[in-house]
């Protein structure tokens, strides 16, 4: 796989020079959003420069171009992701809005009492919540597939609780608490043996690995632009197009119609079915700009490189002796993010001592409140790594955690 050429690419991130009481930033938040290189931030500029304009209603020359580059970025993402075509890849606002669609355009009418949503006890509020009040409105149930001690679903239980009576499984790629990576293909099979389908919550998985959603062979896939080095104000859902076709629109509006009279309405075909008003055009154009940075590093090395930062970090931490990790151990089944707990530091008061050191973690429940009941914790700390990370900022984490120590003994 090779190693990144970090110099490099720690370059095209001029705010990783951001300094704070002379210290330089250690950015180590990237779950919770990555930054934003160069190419990707010129791609957006130059579009404001030179092409803004609004799409697929414009008949002059600057309108022709902003809807080519808005329709290209679809083709982009559908190429990257393993989507047959950009009827297939419906732009939102983010992973969130994503869910929603597909929570209010299927859910609301095809769930009712009877059916059965499953979800796993490590989903985020985004998939968690949104299900769990559909279900709510339908009168359909929720079960949750558990995990294990060490942060791993129990897939015995998963066979338990996806049934004849499931009608959607929604489950997340990587855990952001947790940093386990779920066997998704294996739990969309479980799911089709049931005729019943697969939402995979990919947030914390595309930016960070190689993703095919056609092997994974997912009903529903979803993820965020601004986790993947692009813009904030742009996600993914992707859906297979028959699914898709099936399903009527939630959010209406112009640009998503075929025909308007005012007795009623048709709609657009897809993807702009899904897409109403005036859609996130900058955004789309930073997201393709994105992609083509990520794949130029290369996914593969992408996950390599953040796997070897986890392990260093999990290494580390352990080593410590006083610190709980949450999650498997390093390998296969954990991504490039540590979630852990210091002992006697509220990771609240550990996190503010890292900001003292110019560390930036997050703590806190990382919209997993659920999990973190099922951990016994309010609150955890979490160190998430990406391209431009390094051992040494790792070991800046740990130094911080010493002196946090210090602070609370
Ligand atoms: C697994 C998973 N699923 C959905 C989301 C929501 O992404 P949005 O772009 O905000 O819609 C996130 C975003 N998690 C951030 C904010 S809580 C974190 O710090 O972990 C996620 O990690």
């Amino acid at each position: 796989v090779g190693t990144l050429d970090i110099e490099r690419i720690r370059s095209d991130f001029p705010i990783l020079e951001r300094e704070f009481d002379d210290q330089q930033v250690v950015y180590l938040d990237n779950a919770a959003t990555t930054q934003t290189p160069d190419p990707v931030i010129d791609a957006m500029s130059d579009y404001y420069r030179q092409t803004n304009s609004n799409v697929h209603r414009g008949i002059h020359h600057l309108s022709q171009e902003a809807s080519e580059a808005y329709e290209r970025a679809h083709d982009r993402v559908a190429d990257f992701i393993g989507a047959s075509g950009r009827e297939e890849v419906i732009f939102t606002k983010n992973t969130t809005e994503s869910e929603n669609l597909v929570a209010y355009s299927w859910g609301l009418s095809e769930l009712g009492p009877g059916d059965e949503v499953v979800l796993t006890e490590m989903e985020h509020h985004a998939s968690l919540v949104t299900w769990q009040q559909i279900a709510h409105e339908t009168g359909a149930d929720v079960k949750y597939i558990r995990i294990d001690e060490d942060g791993r679903l129990d897939m015995d239980h998963a066979r338990e609780c996806i049934t004849d009576d499931t009608a959607i499984l929604s489950a997340v790629h990587v855990s952001n608490t947790l940093g386990t990576v779920n066997p998704v293909t294996e739990l969309t099979e479980l799911a089709h043996e049931h005729d019943a389908l697969s939402f995979i919550d990919g947030a914390q998985a595309v930016p960070n690995r190689p993703v095919d959603v056609e092997a994974i062979d997912a009903d529903f896939y979803a993820f965020s632009g601004h986790k993947m080095a692009g813009p904030t104000g742009i996600g993914v859902l992707y859906g297979k197009q028959h699914l898709l076709e099936e399903m009527d629109p939630y959010l209406y509006g112009g640009g998503m119609i075929r025909k308007v009279t005012f007795e009623d309405s048709t709609w657009a075909d897809l993807p702009w079915k899904f897409e109403p008003g005036t859609p996130p055009i900058a955004e789309a154009v930073g997201l393709e700009a994105a992609i083509d940075y990520l794949e130029e590093i290369g996914m593969e090395r992408i996950q390599a490189h953040e796997e070897e930062l986890a392990e260093y970090a999990y290494e580390r931490l352990e080593a410590e002796g006083d610190i709980e990790i949450y999650g498997p151990e390093p390998g296969p089944d954990r991504s490039g993010l540590v979630g852990f707990n210091l002992e006697s530091v509220h990771a609240h008061d550990l996190a503010s001592i890292m900001n003292d050191h110019t560390v930036a973690i997050r703590a806190g429940d990382h919209c997993t409140q659920p999990l973190h009941d099922k951990l016994g914790v309010a609150a955890s700390a979490r160190a998430s790594f990406y391209v431009y990370n390094t051992r040494e900022e790792v070991d800046k984490l740990i130094a911080a955690i010493d002196d946090a120590r210090q602070l609370f003994a």
